[in-house]
């Protein structure tokens, strides 16, 4: 039985996940979804929050033939401890998925096997890309699962990511 462990902070969860996740389902068994910066939310940068990623991705991965946990993952402020973080947060894992350099180094210098898989239309599907396409009201749904579509929709996400960038530029609330 071999169990991977993929690491990314899913704002928000896009095609180009599904697709990575696709592919390592035919490698492994079992597969943790780590959801990182995962006390992050309601930032242009990090607009959702875990619960609502932990929606997006749970419910893309229904129809998958794997067995998925998913698991926030705080950050902590120790790069160096950070690989012992995330085993004290996830069930035990045989390889680990991710092409973040930092992400990287830190799990193979715990000697942890880490596989970098191919990006998939990467000039589109990119987080940053798609949180600016929400922020000027272009078109974003296409890039999306559509359980990430709706889920965005039932929490009113578009709105949350154009008033926090507001907020963000002006560094106060809007007062209106
Ligand atoms: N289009 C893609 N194809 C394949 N892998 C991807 C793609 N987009 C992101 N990834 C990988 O998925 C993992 C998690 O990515 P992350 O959640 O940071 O998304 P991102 O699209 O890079 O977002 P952001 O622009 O917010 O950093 C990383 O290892 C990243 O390299
Ligand atoms: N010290 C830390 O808390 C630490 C170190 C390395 C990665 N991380 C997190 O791992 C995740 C990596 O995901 P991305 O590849 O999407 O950036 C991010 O949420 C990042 O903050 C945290």
């Amino acid at each position: 039985m071999t169990r991977g462990f993929y690491i990314g902070r899913f704002q928000p969860y896009h095609r180009g996940h599904h697709r990575v996740i696709e592919q390592i389902a035919a490698e492994v068994d079992e597969l943790v979804v780590g959801i990182g910066s995962a006390d992050q939310s309601h930032t242009l940068d990090n607009p959702f929050t875990a619960g609502e990623r932990m929606v997006m991705i749970t419910k893309c991965l229904a129809d998958l033939d794997l067995v998925t946990y998913v698991v926030p993952i705080e950050d902590i402020n120790r790069n160096s401890v950070w690989v012992s973080h995330v085993q004290a947060m996830s069930p035990t894992f045989d390889v680990a998925y991710s092409n973040n350099p930092l992400v990287i180094r830190l799990f193979e210098e715990s000697n942890i096997d880490v596989h970098q898989s191919p990006m998939f239309e990467r000039e589109q599907l990119e987080g940053t890309t798609i949180r600016d396409r929400m922020r000027q009201d272009e078109d974003w749904r296409e890039l999306l699962p559509d359980p990430v579509v709706a889920t965005i929709e039932e929490i009113n996400g578009i709105t949350r990511i154009q008033h926090v960038a507001d907020t963000d530029k002006s560094g106060r609330a809007d007062p209106e």
